[in-house]
């Protein structure tokens, strides 16, 4: 019940009958003590303060309406709201005075940024005022970048001037080059061309650009190569040859397919380089018609006819080879001329090889044993020279002279022996005197020259016929070489004119009975168309002392003399040049 209201028609009234559904009188008349919200009894919004009072059984209660409680409040917050407004209208063109001075540098690198953007050919100049805050750190972090920018701008101009000044150096090259170069890429797009297409294909350069294989030769001739396109986009290094007809003419171009791999190994398309070899194949065409006709002759000939190149390589060997070494062509052309010769054999051409090639003709001879004879063969070793004067190999020229050989020792034999007697003949009797003279020296003995004439040989030409003096001659020769040891040389000098010659003697008088000796054997009949008839002889002796060096010719007009002397004294009879003994 309310004791006291400002509502006098509530006073004493029940607190039911009252508005209670407000929560504040719940809580009020629960006992609770606290604030809240309510309204005046005239409707009023107003706050509520309720406590129960102790001892009596009162809640004391107290509404006061809202605007009375806040009038202050929100006396103040107009107050506020003016000042903070009067504040704010005054304070703001200040603040963006302010922020305008504090942005101003953010506003000038901003401007330098734009400004950079548009133009960066112009070299940045950095400020030297920059504030210790942030945006001077900004600026200054700005201003290094832009110098970068600056240093990278300008290595990149002049990364892309050496490029230009390559590109433009790499164009003069291949445009100066007497081959098509072309660079195409993975989708087989031309993306670079030298000026040889104009020449070599009658394409513009400049038209092809861009263009694929197929759009700038059509279909035909990039089915024709198309492996070699693929391969070459595989990564290999592709080398063909190819027949190109240009105003009339047909060319032999020979192309070159080379990949061009990224950092990555990775390819990203090829070049290609065209050469034109017309002249080179014809050249080749004639090199070896030459050759087939150098084969053609050279096959032929009885002889050997080789080339080996300086690494002792056999480059060409003519047919006769596979007869001569008895061996098959491919075992011979191809091959080290030292395993075609054997080491025994080629340690005596070495030589001469090694002196062709250091620019000399050699020639020399050597043996082969075949079968069950030995051959001779005369070798020339010629050295060749390249265009530029160098050598490049050496021909050698092999003649089988066996059959020469053969002929020269019958013709050495002819001409130092005497050909009715068998006998040495004046050749061969000087060189044996010569020899005489030498060995008489070095075994310190004597030796003897004795000239021998037949007496009245010519009487026996006359009487009995020329046949029967040959006859005599023979008998003689064969007397004469009865009567001296093996060591001795018996020899006719001409006619009826012998020499004998003594070797290894103690004394003259070995001289004398070896003369009395063939003068005792020529006392002999000799049988002559069955009429034996004696024949004597007159000798006239040198002796060889190891005091004096006389020449072959000095000695033999020695004995000569002495012959002469055993003529004059009679004949058939021996004698020394000097008053000696003489029999
Ligand atoms: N049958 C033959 N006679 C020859 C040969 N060569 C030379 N004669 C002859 O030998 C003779 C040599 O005579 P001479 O030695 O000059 O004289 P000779 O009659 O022997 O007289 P002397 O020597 O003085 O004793 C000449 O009649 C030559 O014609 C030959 O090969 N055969």
């Amino acid at each position: 019940m309310y004791v006291t209201h400002p509502d006098a028609g509530r006073i004493l009234t029940s607190i039911d009958k009252a508005n209670h559904s407000e929560v504040s009188m719940r809580q009020a008349t629960s006992g609770f003590e606290g604030t809240g919200r309510s309204f005046t009894h005239t409707g009023k919004e107003a706050m509520v303060s309720y406590k129960p009072t102790n001892g009596v059984d009162w809640i004391v209660a107290s509404v006061l309406p809202t605007d009375e409680v806040f009038h202050s409040a929100v006396q103040l917050r107009w107050e506020s709201t003016l000042l903070a407004l009067v504040l704010t209208s005054l304070l703001t063109p200040l603040a963006c005075f302010i922020f305008y001075r504090a942005l101003k540098p953010l506003r000038e690198l901003g401007q330098k940024m734009i400004a950079a953007t548009k133009d960066s050919s112009e070299q940045w100049r950095p400020s030297s005022f920059y504030s210790n805050d942030e945006l001077g750190r900004l600026g200054r972090v700005f201003d290094s970048l832009m110098l970068e920018r600056g240093r990278v701008v300008t290595e990149l101009k002049q990364s892309h001037l050496v490029l230009q000044e390559s590109e433009q150096r790499t164009r003069t090259i291949t445009d100066s080059m007497p081959a098509v170069i072309g660079y195409i890429d993975l989708d087989h797009r031309y993306r670079f061309c030298n000026s040889a297409y104009k020449r070599f294909h009658g394409l513009q350069p400049e038209d092809m650009l861009g263009k694929t294989i197929t759009e700038v030769f059509g279909d035909g001739v990039y089915n024709a190569f198309a492996d070699c396109i693929e391969q070459a986009l595989s990564g290999q290094r592709v080398s063909f040859e190819r027949m190109v007809e240009q105003d009339g003419s047909v060319m032999c171009m020979q192309y070159e397919y080379v990949p061009d791999f990224d950092a990555y190994g990775v390819v990203r398309g090829f070049y290609s380089m065209g050469t034109d070899i017309t002249a080179y194949k014809r050249a080749e065409q004639d090199l070896s018609s030459q050759q087939q006709l150098l084969r053609a002759v050279t096959d032929t000939l009885p002889a050997l006819v080789t080339f080996v190149d300086k690494t002792g390589r056999i480059k060409f060997a003519n047919r006769t080879h596979e007869t001569w070494m008895r061996r098959p062509m491919h075992a011979i052309e191809g091959n080290l001329i030292g395993d075609l010769l054997g080491a025994q054999e080629m340690e005596i051409h070495q030589k001469h090889f090694t002196c062709a090639l250091g620019g000399k003709v050699a020639t020399f001879g050597f043996e082969r044993q075949e079968a069950d004879r030995i051959r001779h063969y005369q070798a020339t070793y010629t050295p060749q020279f390249s265009a530029e004067n160098d050598i490049i190999g050496v021909t050698c020229l092999v003649h089988d002279v066996t059959e020469a050989k053969l002929l020269e020792r019958q013709l050495n034999v002819m001409a130092r022996f005497d050909s009715l007697t068998g006998l040495p003949n004046r050749i061969q009797i000087k060189e044996c005197i010569s020899r005489a003279i030498d060995d008489n020296r070095d075994a310190q003995s004597l030796a003897a020259v004795m000239y021998l004439d037949l007496d009245s040989f010519k009487a026996i030409n006359d009487t009995l016929g020329h046949q029967a003096g040959d006859l005599v001659l023979k008998e003689f020769g064969r007397r004469l070489a009865g009567c001296v040891r093996r060591s001795d040389t018996v020899g006719r000098l001409a006619g009826d004119e012998f020499v004998v010659i003594l070797e290894r003697l103690s004394n003259d008088s070995e001289s004398t009975l070896v003369a009395e000796k063939i003068l005792r054997a020529m006392e002999k009949p000799i049988s002559i168309n069955g009429v034996d008839r004696i024949v004597t002889t007159s000798i006239g002796i040198e002796m060889v002392s190891t005091e004096v060096n006389p020449s072959v010719e000095t000695l033999l007009k020695a004995a000569d003399e002495a012959l002469y002397r055993s003529k004059q004294l009679g004949r058939n009879r021996y004698s020394f040049r000097s008053a000696a003994a003489s029999v």
